[in-house]
């Protein structure tokens, strides 16, 4: 147990396994078990941040072993109620290559197999996911990026496939034509717990590459999705510092709502 808190969370993504200066780590005990990494808590921007990477800083935890549940829990249990999500993505639209930031506004779940609600025993609680992330955590971001000069797509529905493998080249074009338009592994169920929890949450993604939907060449690699992300890893830190400083405090956003009127099995973190 610790008494250290903070109130803005960020997940690191794929190349994305350090945030913060001059840091407190701690292990924080979850009925999930450990997170994926001790979480490292500072101060970023006048804000009281706390930093996991979601696949741990060796990236030894797969898209489909990572402990959402716990990392979110822990998050919780620290004091944050605000999400920031950076996340490499591949793009299902040539005009958005890499180097595109996107805020998506809605995911399209293709996991299976994945531990996806806290709710699993004590009654039922079914929360409300028509819009899966923060609108003002989103509007805050948008505003940043244009800020930057980091043109972001505004918008975009980012199918989440289970992995680890990347998609085949019918997959990536069936995605493409259902009007899908971004392809990760860990999108899904981070942004339901974070709604199980009632935290606001709102996705970064970069893009590292056009997934398998061009007709030539290889598809996607590992290693392109490295070293794209790597080109871009500094735009995208000094752009979470940015919405960190800027997200609204008051959290005048349906999420912290996302539980009114529902009986839960347990008390919140
Ligand atoms: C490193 S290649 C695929 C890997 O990258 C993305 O991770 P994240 O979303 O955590 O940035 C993708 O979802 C896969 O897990
Ligand atoms: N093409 C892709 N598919 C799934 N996850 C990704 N992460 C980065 N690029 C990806």
């Amino acid at each position: 147990m610790t008494t250290s808190t903070a109130e803005i969370g960020v997940i690191g993504g794929s190349g994305f396994y350090s945030f913060l200066d001059d840091l407190d780590e701690v292990q924080v005990e979850t009925p999930y078990g450990p997170t994926s990494d001790p979480i490292a808590l500072g101060t970023v921007a006048g804000r009281r941040v706390a930093f996991v990477p979601r696949h741990g800083r060796d990236h030894r935890h797969p898209p489909h072993k990572i402990p959402y549940q716990a990392n979110l829990w822990a998050l919780r249990s620290l004091g944050v109620r605000q999400v920031l999500a950076p996340s490499a993505v591949g793009s299902l639209t040539p005009a958005h290559g890499p180097g595109t930031l996107a805020v998506p506004d809605q995911l399209v779940d293709r996991t299976h197999g994945r531990d996806q609600t806290y709710y699993d025993d004590g009654g039922a609680v079914h929360v409300s996911f028509a819009d899966p992330y923060c609108p003002l955590g989103r509007q805050t971001a948008l505003d940043a990026a244009h800020k930057s000069d980091w043109q972001p797509v505004d918008g975009g529905t980012l199918v989440v496939i289970e992995g680890p493998r990347f998609s085949t080249r019918a997959e990536s074009q069936w995605y493409a034509a259902q009007g899908w338009t971004l392809v990760g592994m860990t999108g899904h169920p981070e942004a339901i717990l974070a709604r199980e929890l009632a935290l606001c949450y709102t996705p970064l993604c970069l893009v590292t590459d056009l997934d398998a939907g061009i007709t030539e060449g290889e598809g996607v690699t590992m290693d392109e999705v490295f070293r794209v992300f790597a080109e871009n890893v500094d735009r995208l830190r000094s752009l979470v510092t940015t919405v960190v400083g800027a997200l609204p405090s008051d959290r005048a956003c349906p999420c912290p709502h996302s539980l009114d009127g529902m009986n839960l099995p347990f008390r919140l973190p």
